[in-house]
Protein backbone atom coordinates (compact mmCIF):
# COMPACT_ATOMS: atom_id res chain seq x y z
CA UNK A 1 0.00 0.00 0.00
CA UNK A 2 1.28 3.27 -1.03
CA UNK A 3 1.80 5.89 1.80
CA UNK A 4 2.60 9.72 1.30
CA UNK A 5 3.61 12.65 3.65
CA UNK A 6 1.09 15.41 3.32
CA UNK A 7 1.03 18.34 5.51
CA UNK A 8 -2.20 18.42 7.63
CA UNK A 9 -4.83 20.99 6.68
CA UNK A 10 -5.36 22.14 10.32
CA UNK A 11 -1.26 21.75 11.67
CA UNK A 12 0.09 23.84 8.93
CA UNK A 13 3.96 22.39 8.76
CA UNK A 14 3.53 19.02 10.96
CA UNK A 15 3.84 16.46 8.93
CA UNK A 16 1.56 13.44 8.83
CA UNK A 17 1.68 10.01 7.42
CA UNK A 18 -1.51 8.95 5.30
CA UNK A 19 -2.32 6.35 2.91
CA UNK A 20 -2.57 7.96 -0.46
CA UNK A 21 -5.40 5.48 -1.78
CA UNK A 22 -7.46 7.21 1.14
CA UNK A 23 -8.19 9.74 -0.88
CA UNK A 24 -11.28 11.64 1.83
CA UNK A 25 -12.39 13.86 -1.01
CA UNK A 26 -13.35 10.99 -3.65
CA UNK A 27 -14.41 8.62 -0.47
CA UNK A 28 -17.22 11.12 0.46
CA UNK A 29 -20.65 9.55 -0.50
CA UNK A 30 -23.13 10.96 -2.15
CA UNK A 31 -26.59 12.61 0.38
CA UNK A 32 -28.56 9.48 -0.96
CA UNK A 33 -25.46 7.27 0.05
CA UNK A 34 -25.14 8.35 3.39
CA UNK A 35 -29.27 8.47 3.86
CA UNK A 36 -29.11 5.14 3.16
CA UNK A 37 -26.78 4.27 5.44
CA UNK A 38 -28.98 6.07 8.23
CA UNK A 39 -31.90 3.49 6.91
CA UNK A 40 -29.06 0.63 7.20
CA UNK A 41 -28.62 1.79 11.17
CA UNK A 42 -32.58 2.13 11.82
CA UNK A 43 -33.66 -1.07 10.61
CA UNK A 44 -30.15 -2.37 12.77
CA UNK A 45 -31.92 -1.07 16.02
CA UNK A 46 -34.66 -3.00 14.94
CA UNK A 47 -36.99 -0.07 13.51
CA UNK A 48 -39.06 -0.18 10.29
CA UNK A 49 -37.34 3.12 8.26
CA UNK A 50 -40.45 3.28 5.59
CA UNK A 51 -43.08 3.75 9.39
CA UNK A 52 -44.29 7.60 8.67
CA UNK A 53 -42.51 9.13 11.45
CA UNK A 54 -39.06 7.67 10.15
CA UNK A 55 -39.56 8.91 6.71
CA UNK A 56 -37.83 11.88 6.85
CA UNK A 57 -34.95 10.93 9.74
CA UNK A 58 -32.31 9.85 7.07
CA UNK A 59 -32.22 13.19 5.73
CA UNK A 60 -32.75 14.85 9.06
CA UNK A 61 -29.58 13.17 10.02
CA UNK A 62 -27.55 13.96 7.58
CA UNK A 63 -28.50 17.71 7.91
CA UNK A 64 -27.51 17.01 11.60
CA UNK A 65 -24.29 15.19 10.65
CA UNK A 66 -23.51 18.55 8.82
CA UNK A 67 -23.54 20.16 11.80
CA UNK A 68 -22.09 18.03 13.96
CA UNK A 69 -18.77 17.86 11.74
CA UNK A 70 -18.68 21.22 10.33
CA UNK A 71 -15.23 21.45 11.65
CA UNK A 72 -13.95 19.29 8.83
CA UNK A 73 -14.20 21.70 6.40
CA UNK A 74 -12.68 24.80 8.69
CA UNK A 75 -9.14 25.56 9.30
CA UNK A 76 -7.51 27.37 11.88
CA UNK A 77 -5.50 29.79 9.83
CA UNK A 78 -8.83 31.42 8.58
CA UNK A 79 -9.96 31.88 11.92
CA UNK A 80 -6.71 32.96 13.69
CA UNK A 81 -5.26 35.00 11.06
CA UNK A 82 -6.86 38.61 11.90
CA UNK A 83 -4.94 39.72 14.63
CA UNK A 84 -4.46 43.38 16.25
CA UNK A 85 -1.77 45.37 17.84
CA UNK A 86 -3.27 48.64 19.37
CA UNK A 87 -3.53 47.10 23.09
CA UNK A 88 -1.73 49.81 24.60
CA UNK A 89 1.00 47.56 24.89
CA UNK A 90 -0.86 45.23 27.22
CA UNK A 91 1.82 42.13 27.49
CA UNK A 92 0.07 39.86 29.75
CA UNK A 93 -1.86 36.88 29.62
CA UNK A 94 -5.38 36.16 27.93
CA UNK A 95 -7.65 33.87 29.54
CA UNK A 96 -10.92 32.91 28.08
CA UNK A 97 -12.37 30.61 30.41
CA UNK A 98 -15.87 27.59 30.69
CA UNK A 99 -16.02 27.41 26.80
CA UNK A 100 -18.75 25.24 26.25
CA UNK A 101 -17.88 22.90 23.60
CA UNK A 102 -19.94 19.48 21.95
CA UNK A 103 -17.96 17.38 20.03
CA UNK A 104 -18.53 13.38 18.96
CA UNK A 105 -16.04 10.50 20.37
CA UNK A 106 -14.37 8.65 17.60
CA UNK A 107 -14.76 5.75 19.15
CA UNK A 108 -18.43 5.22 19.32
CA UNK A 109 -19.51 8.20 18.00
CA UNK A 110 -21.89 9.98 20.59
CA UNK A 111 -21.44 12.93 22.64
CA UNK A 112 -18.13 14.41 24.29
CA UNK A 113 -19.49 17.45 26.29
CA UNK A 114 -17.34 20.24 28.07
CA UNK A 115 -15.79 23.10 28.26
CA UNK A 116 -12.50 24.27 27.55
CA UNK A 117 -10.77 27.17 28.94
CA UNK A 118 -7.89 28.38 26.78
CA UNK A 119 -4.58 31.19 27.79
CA UNK A 120 -2.21 32.49 25.57
CA UNK A 121 0.80 34.99 26.05
CA UNK A 122 0.48 37.70 22.91
CA UNK A 123 3.49 38.05 21.03
CA UNK A 124 2.98 41.60 20.40
CA UNK A 125 -0.37 40.92 18.74
CA UNK A 126 -3.65 40.14 19.89
CA UNK A 127 -6.56 38.24 18.49
CA UNK A 128 -10.06 38.46 19.04
CA UNK A 129 -11.33 36.59 21.87
CA UNK A 130 -14.17 34.89 20.20
CA UNK A 131 -11.88 33.42 17.68
CA UNK A 132 -10.86 31.51 20.61
CA UNK A 133 -14.02 30.24 21.02
CA UNK A 134 -14.20 29.68 17.27
CA UNK A 135 -10.73 27.59 17.84
CA UNK A 136 -12.55 25.34 20.47
CA UNK A 137 -15.44 24.34 18.00
CA UNK A 138 -13.31 24.01 14.79
CA UNK A 139 -11.96 20.72 16.74
CA UNK A 140 -14.98 20.22 18.60
CA UNK A 141 -17.25 19.82 15.56
CA UNK A 142 -15.19 16.30 14.54
CA UNK A 143 -14.85 12.77 15.81
CA UNK A 144 -12.81 13.21 18.65
CA UNK A 145 -10.30 11.46 21.02
CA UNK A 146 -10.10 14.17 24.25
CA UNK A 147 -6.34 14.68 24.37
CA UNK A 148 -6.29 15.06 20.60
CA UNK A 149 -8.52 17.80 20.78
CA UNK A 150 -6.66 19.36 23.70
CA UNK A 151 -3.17 19.36 21.71
CA UNK A 152 -4.68 20.37 18.43
CA UNK A 153 -6.04 23.66 20.39
CA UNK A 154 -2.75 24.30 21.53
CA UNK A 155 -0.77 23.46 17.95
CA UNK A 156 -3.01 26.06 16.17
CA UNK A 157 -3.06 28.68 18.72
CA UNK A 158 0.74 28.42 19.29
CA UNK A 159 1.45 28.08 15.84
CA UNK A 160 -1.06 30.93 14.47
CA UNK A 161 -0.45 33.68 17.06
CA UNK A 162 3.38 32.46 17.35
CA UNK A 163 2.54 33.11 21.48
CA UNK A 164 5.19 32.97 23.88
CA UNK A 165 3.16 30.20 25.53
CA UNK A 166 -0.67 28.46 25.37
CA UNK A 167 -2.35 26.48 28.05
CA UNK A 168 -5.52 24.35 26.53
CA UNK A 169 -7.73 22.52 29.57
CA UNK A 170 -10.39 20.35 28.47
CA UNK A 171 -13.15 19.02 31.26
CA UNK A 172 -15.66 16.84 29.58
CA UNK A 173 -18.38 13.88 29.81
CA UNK A 174 -18.22 11.49 27.62
CA UNK A 175 -21.49 10.09 26.89
CA UNK A 176 -20.28 6.48 25.99
CA UNK A 177 -19.29 6.28 29.42
CA UNK A 178 -22.59 7.04 30.95
CA UNK A 179 -25.41 5.83 28.26
CA UNK A 180 -23.72 2.68 27.34
CA UNK A 181 -20.91 0.63 28.41
CA UNK A 182 -19.26 1.46 32.64
CA UNK A 183 -22.44 3.51 32.78
CA UNK A 184 -20.12 5.90 35.10
CA UNK A 185 -23.04 9.16 35.47
CA UNK A 186 -21.06 12.35 37.06
CA UNK A 187 -17.75 11.25 35.76
CA UNK A 188 -15.59 13.85 33.65
CA UNK A 189 -12.24 13.56 32.29
CA UNK A 190 -9.68 16.86 32.59
CA UNK A 191 -6.81 17.04 30.18
CA UNK A 192 -4.04 19.75 30.01
CA UNK A 193 -1.09 21.07 27.36
CA UNK A 194 0.61 23.50 28.57
CA UNK A 195 3.26 24.94 25.93
CA UNK A 196 6.14 27.74 26.07
CA UNK A 197 5.80 29.80 29.17
CA UNK A 198 3.04 28.28 30.87
CA UNK A 199 5.64 25.21 31.76
CA UNK A 200 6.91 28.07 33.97
CA UNK A 201 5.20 26.68 37.59
CA UNK A 202 4.52 30.71 38.30
CA UNK A 203 2.31 31.21 34.98
CA UNK A 204 0.76 27.99 35.55
CA UNK A 205 -0.19 29.13 38.84
CA UNK A 206 -1.81 32.33 37.71
CA UNK A 207 -3.71 30.39 34.68
CA UNK A 208 -4.86 28.63 37.17
CA UNK A 209 -5.79 31.43 39.30
CA UNK A 210 -7.79 33.12 36.76
CA UNK A 211 -9.21 29.77 35.44
CA UNK A 212 -10.50 28.79 39.29
CA UNK A 213 -11.04 32.62 39.88
N1 LIG B 1 -8.10 8.14 26.08
C1 LIG B 1 -9.36 8.33 25.64
N2 LIG B 1 -10.20 7.30 25.63
C2 LIG B 1 -11.46 7.53 25.20
C3 LIG B 1 -11.91 8.76 24.77
N3 LIG B 1 -13.21 8.65 24.40
C4 LIG B 1 -13.54 7.36 24.62
N4 LIG B 1 -12.48 6.68 25.11
C5 LIG B 1 -12.31 5.27 25.52
O1 LIG B 1 -11.96 4.50 24.42
C6 LIG B 1 -12.01 3.16 24.84
C7 LIG B 1 -12.39 2.26 23.71
O2 LIG B 1 -12.23 0.96 24.23
P1 LIG B 1 -12.58 -0.38 23.46
O3 LIG B 1 -12.30 -1.51 24.40
O4 LIG B 1 -11.91 -0.38 22.13
O5 LIG B 1 -14.13 -0.22 23.17
P2 LIG B 1 -15.39 -0.66 24.07
O6 LIG B 1 -15.48 -2.14 24.14
O7 LIG B 1 -16.58 0.04 23.51
O8 LIG B 1 -15.00 -0.08 25.51
P3 LIG B 1 -15.91 0.21 26.80
O9 LIG B 1 -16.27 1.68 26.76
O10 LIG B 1 -15.01 -0.10 27.97
O11 LIG B 1 -17.12 -0.66 26.74
C8 LIG B 1 -12.96 3.14 26.02
O12 LIG B 1 -12.20 2.85 27.18
C9 LIG B 1 -13.49 4.59 26.08
O13 LIG B 1 -13.78 5.01 27.41
C10 LIG B 1 -10.98 9.84 24.78
O14 LIG B 1 -11.28 10.97 24.40
N5 LIG B 1 -9.72 9.57 25.22
ZN1 LIG C 1 -16.51 6.74 23.11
Amino acid sequence: MDAVLERSPDLGDDLELKDATADHASAKPTREEAEEAVRTLLRWAGENPEREGLLETPKRVTKAYLEFFKGYSQNPHEILSKTFEEVEGYNDMVVVKDIPFESHCEHHMVPIIGKAHVAYMPNGRVVGLSKLARTVDLFAKRLQVQEKMTAQIADAIEQELQAEGVAVVIDAAHHCMTMRGVHKHDTTTVTHSFRGCFNESKFEKRFWRAVQG
